[in-house]
């Protein structure tokens, strides 16, 4: 059985996290962390999540021990860095699916990852982790007067954009061209008054409703475009991805993994 540690438990993915690790067979909810500030702090957890094991309280994170085997966070990037501070001081493994990092907070990641196993996904679903290689597979062998753009859409609550998962898909695009991301991605075009350029990689957002999250790639040319989507319906999805990516975790060596080494994706 691994044991799971959970902070934001009671964030929506924390929630949804609780219900996958009650769904799963090899794993148990070993804590379910809030801030000391919560109001949320000692109640029991049935009363946001049915699903709880009967009789579990919300704890405090700072009471962390190291009776667990792997620690998972869907938080914001300033939660995520305290909470593998204490990952790396009891030497336990993390899965971490918190996007919005900036280049700091993700050289803090990856030093973390020499003192301890960490695997790191901005998407925890298997179509994205497959969409990443599809989309690589596409800007490789389409000709280069392909335009790119990427759309996402999600629920009203979030916070950074684009998503996550955006990045990762220009991220990809990118490395498969040869591009440097940062040099061909254009966020915003309201103060550009000339023609797409052939190097750039668009980005559009929208923020509507409960939408879960929605991801198109474009490779649009004269006559015809391929669009390549993904579309999550639940968060349970995400976080069945997050809790095998944690089982998976457990006995690995220290080092940053990604969701396509855990489903053996890796090129
Ligand atoms: N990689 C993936 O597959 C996915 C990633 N995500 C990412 O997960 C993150 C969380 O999303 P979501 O659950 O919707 O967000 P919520 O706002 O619902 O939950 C956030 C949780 O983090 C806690 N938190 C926020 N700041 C801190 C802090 N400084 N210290 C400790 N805890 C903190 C909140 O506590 P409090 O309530 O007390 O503020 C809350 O429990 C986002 O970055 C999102 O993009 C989401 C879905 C899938
Ligand atoms: O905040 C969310 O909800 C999501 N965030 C991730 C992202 O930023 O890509 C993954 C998913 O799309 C849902």
């Amino acid at each position: 059985m691994t044991k799971i540690g959970i902070f934001g438990a009671n964030g929506r993915m924390g929630l949804a996290l609780i219900e996958a690790v009650q769904q799963s067979q090899h794993c148990q909810l070993g804590g379910a962390f809030v801030r000391a500030s919560s109001p949320h702090l000692a109640q029991p957890i049935a009363n946001l999540q049915p699903q709880a094991p009967a009789g579990s309280t919300f704890s405090a994170e700072q009471q962390l021990g190291d009776e667990l085997d792997v620690l998972i966070d869907f938080t914001l990037p300033e939660g995520m860095l305290g909470h593998l501070k204490q990952a790396v001081a009891n030497k336990t493994p993390m899965v971490i699916g918190t996007t919005g990092l900036n280049t700091e907070q993700m050289q803090a990641l990856e030093d973390a990852s020499r003192s301890v196993p960490i695997v790191f996904a901005r998407n925890f679903s298997v179509g994205v982790t497959l969409m990443l290689d599809l989309v690589q597979t596409a800007a490789a062998k389409l000709a280069d007067e392909m335009d790119i753009e990427i759309f996402e859409a999600h629920h009203r609550n979030k916070v950074d954009a684009p998503s996550g998962t955006a990045l990762a898909i220009g991220e990809a695009i990118a490395e498969a061209k040869g591009w440097d991301h940062e040099q061909v991605a254009r966020y915003d075009r309201t103060q550009v008054h000339e023609a797409k350029s052939q190097q750039e990689i668009g980005y559009s957002v929208l923020r509507a409703g409960d939408i879960v999250g929605e991801h198109t790639a474009y490779f649009a040319t004269m006559g015809e475009r391929l669009e390549l989507t993904h579309k999550a319906t639940s968060r349970l999805t995400f976080a069945s991805g997050a809790v095998r990516a944690a089982q998976w975790l457990k006995d690995k060596p220290n080092g940053l993994y990604s969701m396509q080494d855990v489903l053996g994706l890796k090129k």
